[in-house]
């Protein structure tokens, strides 16, 4: 489970003072798939970042799985997210030139985890890219390195998938597919949740959460 108390973040700098985040409490169980929605500048990448790790809290509380997340040091923060946390980014973040499988292999490759060739082409297999394995990333579609970057984000098998417009740079068929194949991911049990301006994406959501000037202003189940 994450709990989230009083979360609080202020960015600073000089006369510049942005409170991003203002007194955020929110619960989100394992197994759900949520969106966080809202207008631009709302808060909504810097709760995700806050929750991936990527970035600090001002004040306040990010438990996840009864680790309080924001007492811990860099090194032990990111150790954490590696072993618990994918993050899929709407410009994909893959390696341009180096092929997919490569992509999908390199997480593998820094874990030292064995049987590397038998999970990434699995991987591929799943994602519906093994034809495109030995492809470069920047021969694909948009739709296509969405789900490389899915795949990669699959490799280490975490419990806690974070997507920041995952569908943001993609057109409206490749928005769905990738949304779908999000929705089976957590089906299988992962915890999904999807910064996201589009209603269609948030509509496959289990539970809908709208941020407006860094305050949780809904929270709605979407049955
Ligand atoms: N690194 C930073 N330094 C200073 N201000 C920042 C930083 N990151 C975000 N902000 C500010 O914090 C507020 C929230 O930003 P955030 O990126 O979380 O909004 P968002 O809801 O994700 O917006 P968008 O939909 O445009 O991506 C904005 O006013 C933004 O300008």
């Amino acid at each position: 489970m994450i709990d989230i108390k009083g979360l609080t973040k202020v960015f600073k700098d000089g006369d510049y003072n942005k409170v991003a985040l203002d007194d955020i409490n929110l619960k989100i169980n394992d197994g759900e798939m949520v969106s966080i929605m809202g207008p631009s500048g709302s808060g909504k990448s810097t709760l995700l970042n806050i929750i991936a790790c990527f970035d600090d809290a001002s004040k306040g509380k990010v438990i996840i799985n009864n680790n309080d997340i924001t007492s811990f040091k860099r090194n032990k923060k990111e150790k954490f997210r590696r072993d618990n946390i994918s993050f899929i980014f709407q410009d994909y973040a893959l390696l341009e030139n180096f092929t997919c499988y490569e992509n999908v292999e390199l997480p593998l490759l820094i874990n030292k985890v064995r049987s590397r060739k038998t999970k990434t082409l699995s991987l591929l297999e799943k994602m519906n890219l093994l034809e495109e394995k030995n492809k470069k990333i920047n021969k694909l579609s948009g739709g296509q390195r969405q789900r490389v970057a899915i795949a990669r984000a699959l490799a280490l098998d975490t419990n806690l998938i974070l997507a920041d417009e995952p569908t943001g740079a993609l057109d409206q068929k490749m928005g769905e597919e990738v949304t779908d194949i999000l929705r089976s991911i957590n089906k299988e049990g992962k915890t999904v949740i999807i910064v996201t301006h589009d209603e269609k994406v948030a509509n496959k959501t289990d539970r809908i959460i709208k941020l407006m000037d860094g305050k949780i202003i809904d929270d709605i189940k979407n049955v």
